[in-house]
């Protein structure tokens, strides 16, 4: 099974405070995580490593089998664009273009080139076809929920990475947007890491990791 993000040995601190010691996962290509934990157990971190937008102290961080976290040679960007896509929790879609816009530059700067016909695919597969010219401020939540969706699937990413995709929403929402994640995952074959406090998805993502809360060094 080849391994869509290998984590080994990997220590992070922010100063003296150790958030991540000697943490190590593996996940295979199509299979789903859900990172659990405390508030300021270091979820957000986690995921800050895997994107990039963070580095560890030590430890390698693998992404279809490309070492990003080894600064030694360059081309880790690159190398996310391609196999790593974001949901943020804030969706960040850009405001002064349409949706389709959005996935198009989101196409382009992954792989190369925006193909509007698969575009408009994904648009009507999660329901939001008609609003396709609309601008991002223009949709509903769960409206912008699904574009950041779709922008996250656009680019067939071995690993989409989210953060806190459901807390805020209910009950019947929250099955919808698991439903929807799983459901085009599982056709092109990426793996959904998920940070969250919302234990409604071990229900649809069994494998998960809680972290524990570091102690504070004394001082
Ligand atoms: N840039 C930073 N500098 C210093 N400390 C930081 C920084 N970023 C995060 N921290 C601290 O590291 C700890 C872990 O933060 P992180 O955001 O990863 O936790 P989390 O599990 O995602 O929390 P939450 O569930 O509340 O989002 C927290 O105590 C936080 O205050």
């Amino acid at each position: 099974m080849p391994v869509a993000l290998d984590l080994r040995c990997v220590d992070k601190a922010y100063g003296d405070r150790i958030i991540l010691q000697d943490f190590s996962v593996t996940v295979d290509k199509g299979e789903h995580l859900l990172l659990l934990g405390p508030s300021g157990s270091g979820k957000t971190t986690l995921l800050n490593l895997i994107i990039g937008l963070l580095k560890p102290n030590r430890g390698t961080i693998m992404i279809a089998g490309e070492d990003v976290a080894d600064t030694s040679h360059g081309g880790h960007d690159a190398i996310r664009r391609r196999h790593v896509a974001v949901i943020f929790q804030t969706l960040r879609l850009i405001s002064a273009i349409s949706i389709r816009d959005n996935l198009r530059l989101t196409q382009r700067l992954a792989l190369g080139q925006a193909d509007d016909k698969a575009i408009d695919h994904m648009l009507d597969a999660l329901g939001i076809g008609h609003r396709a010219s609309a601008q991002p401020r223009s949709l509903s939540q769960g409206e912008a929920q699904r574009a950041a969706i779709a922008r996250a699937l656009i680019t067939r990413p071995t690993l989409i990475v989210a953060d806190e995709p459901t807390s805020a929403l209910d009950d019947g929402n929250a099955m919808r947007v698991a439903d929807l994640l799983l459901h085009h995952a599982a056709v092109q074959g990426s793996s959904l890491i998920i940070a969250t406090h919302d234990r409604r998805l071990q229900d649809f993502i069994p494998r998960s990791i809680t972290l524990a809360q570091t102690a504070t060094p004394s001082t």
